[in-house]
């Protein structure tokens, strides 16, 4: 396994460190507020759980899964709902929990399609974000790491479901992917 990685960009001590203060950040802003986490799976549940364990204030969690990637490394573009949320969002805040925003298709799908439901307010967070990979105009509210152009893995990313397991976030090596093919 350590074999298939080339370098770890971001290491499991620097995540806690920024999960720490984003968990505080939330902590605040919601205070007083109905809170709804929206972890998206799969990618989401490494830091959703690490994330959720640093906010102080009382909060609701629920999961929707959605696709828009297969087996290799770029999106088809097409975003699928897999799995909705079970609770009533109408009085409810709710924050969109994601691991990356890379085209940012995902995310503005979710933007949409929950606003649509009125709830109180959404807003959006993830670990990752990857602005120059971006297909279209998409608000973060809280982000962990802005970083360049890597296909990335770790903390909860996987490559063809691989790799979520580990601590860090790591670049794999170029014969993992071809591997793989
Ligand atoms: O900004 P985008 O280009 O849309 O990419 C980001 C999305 O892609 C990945 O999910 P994926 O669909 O691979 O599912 P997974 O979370 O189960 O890995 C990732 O977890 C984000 O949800
Ligand atoms: O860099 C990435 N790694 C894993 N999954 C992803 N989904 C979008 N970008 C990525
Ligand atoms: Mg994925």
């Amino acid at each position: 396994m350590q074999d298939d990685i080339a370098e770890a960009l971001v290491s499991a001590a620097e995540i806690k460190k920024r999960v720490k203060e984003m968990g505080a950040a939330i902590s605040r802003d919601y205070a007083g507020k109905d809170l709804l986490v929206v972890g998206i799976l799969k990618g989401a549940i490494i830091f959703l759980a690490d994330l959720v364990r640093e906010i102080t204030i009382p909060l609701q969690l629920d999961f929707m899964a959605v696709s828009s990637y297969g087996a290799g490394t770029t999106t088809s573009g097409a975003v699928r709902i897999l799995k909705d949320l079970e609770v009533p969002v109408e009085d409810k805040h709710l924050l969109i929990v994601e691991d990356i925003v890379d085209t940012g298709l995902t995310l503005k799908y979710l933007l949409e399609n929950l606003k649509a439901r009125k709830p109180l307010s959404v807003r959006s967070c993830t670990i990752l974000d990857k602005p120059e990979r971006r297909l279209v105009d998409v608000h973060v509210d809280y982000s962990g790491f802005s970083i360049p152009d890597y296909f990335v893995v770790g903390y909860g990313l996987d490559y063809a479901q691989k790799y979520r397991h580990l601590p860090d976030i790591c670049v794999l090596k170029p014969e993992v992917y071809a591997r793989q093919k």
